[in-house]
């Protein structure tokens, strides 16, 4: 069993901006969801994880190391999956992996010949390896992405943003791989997307202004607004009194119909009580920490 252990951990940039405030975590092997807006500090946070940053202060240790001090433990360890790795030289699916490999240090040319093939045969373009990567549709291009992640067996995984342009069908099976993955290694994903935590992750975090506002099982966190969530549509113009009376967590167009979710543990008349859903974990979270 892999572990990441992070204990109150701080970063401010030389311009004196804090992007990680005090953040404290515990990482076990699966599929860890690090869920926050655009700005909230994953990146920040992703970065000095991997050691392309140093912390203001703070420990991360991964497998009892302390990767601080130590960063080519874990770079030795990691696997990076990026949103979008940009251009594709014009090399084949095989080549490039080979050329990968090479960089990772897998300096034995049988083992690298072995790894390749397994690892394409897992992402299914075993048959594409002798294909141009920049010709592949975008799901194989993610699938592709996870193959170089994985070169080297990695103990834990970083995926940024992994199905943004995929559509539903390859997102599915994109979706499937990793799942399959992470039950040997730690894998983090960080996004936006509420819908990727839910379909793909045991534990998470939310976080917002380089803070952790709320860390746990996502069906535990759903489970907890239970009885809490209640919805109504409402006309425009009634919106400003809402927002003003009630703990508005979002809001949305519904057949162009507008209808506002709120948080209440007390009954509310005129409401539909309503099913709680991860979406409204987030926004009940992010809404009471704006
Ligand atoms: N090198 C830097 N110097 C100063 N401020 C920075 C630097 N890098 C990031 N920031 C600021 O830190 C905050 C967090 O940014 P970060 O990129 O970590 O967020 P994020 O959650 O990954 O957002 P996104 O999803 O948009 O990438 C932002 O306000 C950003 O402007």
């Amino acid at each position: 069993m892999n572990s990441l252990k992070i204990t109150d951990l701080n970063l401010t940039y030389k311009n004196g901006y804090n992007a990680i405030n005090g953040i404290s975590l515990d990482i076990k092997n699966g599929m860890f969801g690090l869920l926050g807006p655009n700005g909230a500090g994953k990146s920040s946070l992703m970065k000095t994880i991997v050691g392309l940053q140093k912390p203001s202060s703070g420990t991360i240790e991964f497998n009892d190391i302390d990767i601080v001090e130590q960063s080519d433990y874990i770079k030795k360890n990691l696997g990076f999956l990026p949103q979008d790795f940009g251009v594709y030289p014009r090399v084949n699916a095989y080549d490039l992996l080979n050329h990968i490999a090479i960089l990772k240090g897998i300096s034995n040319k049988l083992e690298r010949q072995n790894q390749i093939q397994y690892l394409l045969e897992k992402v299914n373009l075993w048959h594409f390896k002798d294909k141009e990567v920049h010709t592949f549709s975008g799901g194989m291009k993610q699938r592709f992405g996870v193959a170089q992640a994985l070169l080297g067996n990695p103990k834990i995984i970083i995926v940024d943003e992994p199905t943004a342009g995929l559509d539903p069908e390859e997102r599915n099976r994109f979706n499937t791989l990793l799942s399959d993955i992470s039950t040997e290694v730690i894998v983090i994903l960080s996004t936006h997307l509420v819908e990727d935590v839910k379909n793909l992750c045991s534990e998470m975090t939310i976080m917002n202004k380089g803070r952790i506002l709320k860390t746990g099982k996502p069906k535990a966190l759903i489970e907890e607004l239970q009885g809490k969530i209640w919805s109504k549509s409402i006309v425009k113009s009634e919106l400003e009194y809402y927002q003003t009376t009630f703990k508005v967590i979002s809001q949305q167009l519904i057949e162009r119909q507008l209808q506002i979710t709120v948080c209440s543990s007390e009954r509310l008349e005129g409401f539909h009580l309503t099913e709680p859903i991860l979406e409204h974990v987030y926004f009940n979270v992010l809404s009471q920490n704006n």
